[in-house]
């Protein structure tokens, strides 16, 4: 009992000579200012249900270059275009690497894919496979046809709605449209709506795996994180969700290796990947490809090119629906440059101009991945004299730098205007933009992303006109960010509209 009376006095004289030496030594380590933190959990409190808005009000008060620690992780938050520039630029190649969690290890079939591998030879081979094969302009042109079907088959289902005026959930429609999309694209098959060959659990499993694919309590907090995944299912949760995807990925591979299968028209993703497998003469990385190469990259197809350009028209018919000046504008565009045809084909595109710049300032107010994706540093270097060190995450706040009136007149204002004769453009050049990232583990996926996007909301201007539903005024429509679920934010509520023609 005395040793243990005798301990605690000790400790409680002794705390501020620890926290002097806490001072010191931070002092000397350069870290960039941050916050303060509670013991054990670090700054994880201050994070709530949107991080990317948390951070952007933490940036204004310790700076552009943030520390923070979730639970033990060190986090080095970046909030301006010139840090990003640093970061991005000078110093891509010291931290394009990813940190190594359970979730995303587990999803992408340890670290087989492009997505979440850590950075090394493997990750270089799969990335320029990827960027050759299947996200180059003409593969992406090959998949044309598949687009426009698809946005055809849209419009017809909302001519339905719109001869009796109902309104339609753009938001289902989008996620169905682009699920489609990328379902014919990679596996050759339709995906309608949210059923896939009786698989009406894609949607949810997408969902799920990106929920999936951060970092576990554990991850944060070494010594007791374990019992919050216990509590939370964590990896029982993760285990299903894999099976389950693996298993959809493993037939739909198994249906394209059958020999009586005839041969399509045209390669699909898994036809490319398959071809590739037995053709090789490279290795990748240690390894050579293999079907669980094919999966991991499957699934990073899923996971990151299903909800990206479903938010993107989304958001931009909802910033439209609230400013009706803009909407008629855009539409007037779109039906003067396409004249009296059925509907926008993407030869049409290059000529809409002002829908571009729509799609430009959607993605500037409403990036679909506001953070980037997570970030490792591999080594040493500094950011605006500030030591970041290895193993450090590090986080882009593109959603706060699109808003940094630095670089932006009236940043809240949704005002595509603002790119006319303005070069600023989103492909990793210009670092106030950033919504698929810059330098080497940008977006592979943005020429796909972006056509997606820019057809169907063409087609959606061209073929009809919208409302807001009865009792709903412009400035009430709901413009909240869903709570995070992962890379992507959502709209918080469905956007429902309803057509007319
Ligand atoms: C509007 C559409 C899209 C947006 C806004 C978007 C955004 C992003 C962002 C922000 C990143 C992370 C960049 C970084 O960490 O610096 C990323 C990475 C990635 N995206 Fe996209 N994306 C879109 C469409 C797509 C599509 C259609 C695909 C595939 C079919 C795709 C596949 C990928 C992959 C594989 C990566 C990981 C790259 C790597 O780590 O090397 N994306 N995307």
């Amino acid at each position: 009992m005395a040793v243990y009376a005798l301990s605690i006095w000790l400790f409680v004289l002794l705390l501020p000579l620890l926290l002097l030496l806490k001072k010191i030594v931070r002092h000397n380590q350069q870290l960039p200012p941050g916050p303060p933190k509670l013991p054990v959990v670090g700054n994880f409190h201050q994070l709530g249900a949107l991080p990317h808005q948390s951070l952007k009000r933490l940036s204004q008060k310790y700076g552009a270059v943030m520390f923070l620690k979730l639970g033990r992780t060190p986090l080095v938050v970046i909030s301006s275009a010139e840090a990003a520039r640093e970061v991005l630029k000078i110093h891509d190649l010291d931290c394009c690497s990813r940190p190594l969690l359970t979730g995303t290890g587990k999803l992408s079939y340890n670290y087989l894919d492009i997505g979440f591998a850590p950075y090394g030879d493997h990750w270089r081979q799969m990335r320029k496979m990827s960027t050759l094969e299947l996200f180059s302009l003409k593969r992406v042109q090959s998949f044309r046809f598949i687009r426009e079907e698809e946005v055809a088959l849209l419009i017809d289902s909302i001519t339905e709605s719109s001869s009796s005026a109902t309104p339609v959930d753009i938001s289902e429609k989008m996620f169905g449209l682009t699920g489609s999309i990328v379902f014919r694209m990679a596996f050759g098959k339709r995906f309608r709506g949210s059923n896939y060959d009786g698989n009406n659990r894609l949607p949810e499993l997408i969902h799920a795996a990106e929920s999936l694919a951060s970092f576990s309590a554990e991850e944060c907090f070494p010594n007791f994180g374990w019992i919050i995944d216990r509590i939370s299912g964590y990896h029982g949760k993760l285990e299903g969700v894999f099976l389950e995807l693996d298993t959809l990925l493993q037939e739909l591979i198994n249906d394209h290796l059958k020999p009586e299968r005839t041969k399509q028209e045209q390669e699909d993703f898994i036809d490319v990947m398959l071809k590739m497998e037995r053709e090789q003469t490279e290795t990748v990385g240690e390894a050579r490809l293999t079907k669980n190469h094919i999966k991991a990259v499957l699934m990073n197809i899923l996971m990151g090119g299903v909800d990206t350009s479903a938010l993107t028209v989304i958001w931009a018919m909802a910033e439209l629906c609230r400013n009706p000046r803009l909407m008629s504008k855009a539409r007037d565009e779109v039906r003067k440059c396409i004249g009296k045809k059925r509907r926008v084909t993407e030869a049409d595109i290059d000529q809409l101009h002002y829908l571009k710049m729509i799609i430009k300032e959607t993605l500037r107010l409403h990036p679909p991945a506001p953070l980037l994706f997570a970030r490792k540093a591999m080594s040493h270097f500094k950011v605006n004299d500030h030591n970041i060190y290895p193993e450090t995450v590090i986080q882009i706040n593109v959603w706060a730098i699109g808003k940094d009136p630095i670089y932006w007149k009236n940043p809240e204002e949704f005002y595509p205007d603002r790119f006319i004769d303005n070069p600023i453009d989103f492909r990793g050049q210009h670092f106030e933009l950033l919504p698929f990232g810059a330098g080497r583990r940008s977006c592979p996926g943005i020429h796909m992303g972006l056509i997606t996007a820019e057809l169907a909301l063409a087609n959606l201007l061209y073929c009809f006109d919208w409302k807001l539903p009865e009792g709903v005024k412009e400035e009430d429509l709901n413009m909240e960010e869903a709570a995070s679920q992962g890379m992507t934010i959502a709209k918080k509520t469905p956007l429902v509209l309803v057509p007319v023609n």
